[in-house]
């Protein structure tokens, strides 16, 4: 299989602390990548460099390399609106805009296209569909988002991540702040989305990652500890402080 995202050797400096001490991982199209490790490794700063969410702290330098479909995507000319439309990112809050439903939907494909009505309906309808929200909130497309349940409008948030068509998903502990039904709901929706997807997830949940990664991701401390099939990583980790992390002896 071809990888669609690899980042060789990336390293991260906050000012003179360095978060990220050389990260090297590929992921494959239509496969579930999970970033596991505990708090403070790093599974949050690297994610939010691979669309580049991280550009405005101030006094933050990374160097390595991160290609995208045979692009860099620190490159100097890339286009960063178009960027975040192919590499989306689902948050630990559910961060609807308050807006009707609908409105949130349609927010980035009246931002990058001029389709026409019953070419936004559609894509709305597909959209909700897809992120297993559309039976729920059908009658309801020109209420508040924020009137929906945590749950309901973090599949909102996905449905108007999935409405512009990305790429790659990228996802940072979306169902740490839900109810358990709410996090089973938002698991299922990934599994289904896999199939079209590329899809990265950093959750603290390992039953999580178990259930749901393909390939799960072990970091420590700013390095990449080990990578491998999320089976193979749980029951024979190549790694002692893997064996450790996963049988709660520290994070
Ligand atoms: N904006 C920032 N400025 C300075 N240091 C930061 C910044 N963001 C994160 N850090 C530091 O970088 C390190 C990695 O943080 P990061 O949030 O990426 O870890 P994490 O593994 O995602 O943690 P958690 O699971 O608690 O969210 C930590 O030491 C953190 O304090």
């Amino acid at each position: 299989m071809t990888a669609i995202l690899t980042t060789n050797n990336v390293h991260l400096y906050y000012g003179e602390k360095e978060a990220l001490k050389g990260v090297s991982l590929a992921y494959d199209d239509n496969s579930i990548t999970a970033l596991i490790g505990p708090s403070g490794c790093g599974k949050s700063t690297y994610l939010r460099c691979l669309n580049r969410m991280n550009d405005l702290i101030p006094n933050i330098r990374i160097t390595g390399s991160f290609n995208f479909q045979g692009t860099e995507i620190y490159a100097p000319d890339t286009n960063l609106v178009t960027l975040r439309r192919q590499i989306g990112m689902v948050f630990q809050q559910p961060n609807p805009f308050p807006f009707s439903v609908y409105e949130n939907v349609t927010y980035g494909l009246r931002l990058n296209t001029s389709l026409k009505k019953a070419e936004l309906d559609e894509r709305v309808e597909q959209a909700l569909r897809q992120a297993a929200i559309w039976d729920e909130v059908k009658d309801d497309l020109h209420k508040n988002a924020m009137s929906f349940s945590g749950g309901q409008q973090q599949r909102i948030c996905i449905a108007r991540l999935l409405a512009v068509q990305p790429d790659i998903i990228l996802l940072d502990e979306p169902t740490s702040a839900l109810d358990p039904i709410s996090s089973v709901q938002i698991e299922e929706t990934l599994l289904a989305l896999k199939s079209d997807y590329t899809i990265i997830i950093v959750t603290h949940n390992l039953q999580q990652a178990s259930r749901i990664a393909d390939r799960t991701a072990f970091m420590l401390d700013g390095h990449l500890i080990e990578v491998d099939l999320t089976s193979q990583l749980f029951t024979q980790p190549a790694h002692q402080e893997t064996s450790d992390y996963i049988n709660g002896k520290f994070g």
